[in-house]
């Protein structure tokens, strides 16, 4: 499992995701360009001393991510008919998802593998990026095994 994110523009999510790698043992890829310095002050704090044991990886962009990609890829966006809990997730996905402001081009949703959403109340629009990250990855390592032990 890993967990990719397209282009975030908000560094307290991004360390709050890779704090979320860390803790499960789940590397993280970050498709630039960023909307932040990879050295902000708000991706350390979010981050904090978890950084040094998460396995982040950053690619320049789409076409070098896609260079180095093994497995499905899964992309969650608010644009999908299939719900998270009605999948079958397999080890060696990859969870992708979308920056907060644009979330996830059209190309981007045209290359994944399969393409879920998690569901929400009625009349809500979307969570933040971190959060459904958090989600997502506890129903695929719950499926898979592949939570710490
Ligand atoms: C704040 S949301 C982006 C909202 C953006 N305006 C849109 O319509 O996609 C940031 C990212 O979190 C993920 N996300 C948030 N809510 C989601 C949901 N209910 N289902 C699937 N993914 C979600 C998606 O990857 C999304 O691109």
């Amino acid at each position: 499992m890993r967990i990719a994110l397209f282009q975030p523009d908000i560094a307290g999510n991004v360390g709050t995701v890779i704090r979320l790698g860390a803790c499960t043992n789940v590397p993280v890829d970050l498709i630039e360009p960023m909307g932040f310095a990879y050295s902000d002050r708000a991706l350390a704090r979010a981050g904090m001393d978890y950084a040094d044991q998460a396995q982040v990886t950053r690619h320049a962009d789409w076409d070098a991510f896609l260079a180095t990609r093994t497995g499905r890829l899964i992309l969650f966006t608010t644009h999908a008919d299939t719900g998270l809990y009605h999948f079958d997730f397999e080890s060696q996905d990859t969870l992708l998802f979308g920056s907060e402001g644009s979330g996830a081009p059209d190309f981007v949703h045209d290359r994944a593998d399969s393409r879920l959403r998690i569901p929400l109340a009625p009349g809500m629009r979307s969570l933040n990026l971190a959060v459904s990250a958090g989600i997502a990855l506890g129903e695929a390592l719950r499926q898979t095994g592949g939570w710490p032990a």
